[in-house]
């Protein structure tokens, strides 16, 4: 295939901007699609995606696209548009020579237009800006295109107007991409040099690899090495990616495809890796490899202890599609046997939690989440916190260092006050503030990453009525004062409800704790004290008072079967607790601390 007739680009834009909606149309515009099969959010094929509205998993899908009488190969290359998948993001924009910066005419630029937009430049792609539903009443394409040339510093005529809904501009922007986007550069008979920007799980084929070639030529029956994992492996097969697979028998620099090699297990595979001949290799992989980390970590319980097998299975079924998915067994005295996952942000644990119930048909119980730690021991050696239960002794540790990330949340003017009050109250130190337009403001601050994992977006959004965007990225560790705050119920310690907290924060966190599992645990036939302890200073407590439950008082009359079944009812609502010496504590208590006001 000629270099010179393929484009390679991709979409950026924040969520809900409307990426999924015009990419539809882009393919229905070139034929790709034919509109019978046409199902709203084509791209987005993980039931989880589509109900949810949002892009999880990143694809590619080629289109042929004739202008001026010459046939082109336009492959798009969908993002993900989370946080949590910001590294899948950056290795499929390094697939790409140009982006479609698509921003909400009613909404304007938002925090990750930006922080998208920035990944696109440092890989130095021909940014296409694209105002989307210009069909809205409350569209201002004048006042956002302002926002857009201040932003990349383009001209108006540059900016196209469009509508996923009604299809305005779709034919501007694909002759846009043929006529802006740069064709791929690359020699076909260099050593292979292929990226790997993301793998697709499939339970029948194994492993489909999608890649990028940028060198030489690919066959199939190749021998081929992953250069970053060193594992070797044969081409079974190759192709490109239209609505379905085309099998090719050779492919060359500049194309997108995928590749089967009979990788079964989707760990085996590393997004960013570079694939090679065993024979004739590259010399040097491609840059920005790295292996992704989880951030955020938790306990994963059955809420019925005997599946815990079952659980083990179904963990095991994720992980083999799911590469960013890390876990290990772990105990805990109030909820059993379970697992230490590791999960690369608040939205990947929801959707893991969530495919557990959906897939397997799971109940769990998912412990307070937590991010990683780092102690600096005094042997001078550093110890991994993920898990309460992991924090050192005291005397032993020199410090604790704990992740800091940059967030930057763009908000309307009158909200910045407020904003800003909310940083402060979650140790943000605010490191910029920049007026995008008279209303519409820019902030970035320093913040802990523990912080964020909580309930930060859900304030921000309440704070502000809904607008303000945040976008946030790792800068590294500090030094931080944290302690672990642990939780007794009648003098037991309840191991799940530990949590590894910031000292100035750990008075009010035990306190509202506290407060929040008086509510929870029901009353039982004797008084039930809550307390909150750090090492052995009790710091909050409150009391549960007596009181006895008895279910068949109501039943009076000589009903034996109305007897049994009320009976079997509370037998069965005892299963949903868990015993912690001698007091019931409902399942919810457990997700207490993700519920404090
Ligand atoms: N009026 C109007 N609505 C649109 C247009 N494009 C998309 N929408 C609506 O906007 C919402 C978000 O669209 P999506 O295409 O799901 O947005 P997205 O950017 O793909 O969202 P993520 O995948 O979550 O990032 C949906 O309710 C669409 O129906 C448009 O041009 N005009």
């Amino acid at each position: 295939m000629d270099m010179k007739k393929i484009r390679n680009f991709c979409i950026i834009a924040h969520i809900d901007h409307g990426k999924s909606t015009l990419a539809d149309r882009l393919l229905q515009q070139t034929d790709t699609v034919a509109d019978r099969d046409m199902q709203a959010q084509l791209l987005d094929n993980m039931d989880l995606e589509r109900e949810r509205g949002i892009t999880i998993k990143s694809h590619a899908i080629q289109m042929k696209y004739t202008h001026e009488g010459e046939i082109y190969t336009l492959n798009l290359i969908d993002t993900p548009g989370h946080v949590d998948f910001s590294y899948e993001v950056s290795r499929s924009i390094a697939a790409c020579e140009g982006a479609l910066l698509i921003v909400d005419a009613s909404q304007g630029i938002e925090a990750q237009t930006i922080s998208n937009l920035y990944l696109a430049l440092g890989h130095d792609l021909e940014i296409i800006p694209v105002l989307n539903k210009i069909d809205l009443p409350g569209a201002d394409p004048e006042a956002v295109a302002d926002e857009v040339i201040d932003l990349i510093g383009c001209d108006r005529e540059d900016i196209i107007l469009a509508s996923g809904k009604t299809g305005i501009g779709i034919d501007d922007i694909l002759k846009a991409v043929v006529n802006r986007v740069p064709a791929p550069k690359g020699d076909p008979e260099a050593p292979l040099q292929a990226m790997i920007f993301d793998s697709v799980y499939n339970p029948f084929r194994g492993v489909e690899v999608i890649f990028r070639i940028f060198n030489g030529t690919f066959s199939k029956g190749d021998k081929i090495k992953f250069v970053n994992t060193g594992k070797e492996y044969e081409a079974d097969e190759i192709g490109i990616l239209g609505l379905n697979q085309i099998p090719q028998q050779t492919m060359s620099a500049g194309n997108v495809g995928y590749l089967i090699s009979g990788v079964k297990v989707a760990k085996e595979i590393k997004v960013g890796d570079t694939i090679t001949h065993i024979k004739r290799p590259c010399e040097k992989a491609i840059q920005g490899f790295e292996n992704v980390k989880p951030m955020v970590f938790a306990g994963i319980y059955p809420v019925e202890t005997t599946d815990y097998e079952e659980l083990r299975y179904s963990m095991e079924k994720l992980q083999l599609n799911d590469a960013s998915l890390v876990w290990e067994p772990e105990t805990s005295m109030a909820l059993g046997f379970g697992f230490r996952c590791g999960f690369l942000g608040m939205l990947h644990m929801e959707i893991i939690q969530e495919r557990l119930e959906r897939e397997f048909d799971m109940t769990v119980i998912t412990t307070v989440p937590s991010v990683q730690f780092k102690a600096q021991m005094t042997n001078d050696t550093i110890q991994l916190i993920n898990a309460p239960s992991d924090m050192p002794e005291p005397n032993k540790m020199k410090h604790i260092e704990e992740p800091y990330v940059r967030a930057s949340i763009i908000t309307a003017s009158e909200y910045v006050g407020a904003v800003i009050t909310l940083c402060m109250d979650k140790r943000g130190q605010i490191k910029n503030q920049v007026y995008l337009t008279a209303e519409r403001v820019e902030l970035t601050f320093d913040m802990p990453l523990a912080e964020i994992v909580f309930d930060f977006f859900d304030k921000l959004k309440t704070i502000s009525r809904g607008y303000a965007s945040l976008d946030y990225e790792l800068k590294g560790y500090q030094v931080s004062h944290m302690v672990r705050l642990d939780v007794m119920l009648n003098g037991e310690p309840v191991d799940a409800l530990s949590a590894v907290v910031h000292r100035d924060k750990a008075y009010d966190w035990g306190k509202r704790l506290c407060e929040k599992l008086k509510e929870l645990v029901p009353r039982q036939m004797f008084e039930i004290a809550i307390q909150a302890a750090i090492g052995q200073k009790i710091i909050a407590r409150e009391t549960v008072k007596a009181l006895r439950k008895n279910v068949l008082a109501k039943c009076y009359g000589g009903d034996i079967s109305r007897k049994r079944k009320l009976l079997e009812k509370q037998k069965k609502g005892k299963k949903r607790m868990r015993q912690v010496g001698n007091v019931e504590v409902p399942q919810e208590a457990f997700m207490a601390v993700l519920k404090l006001d």
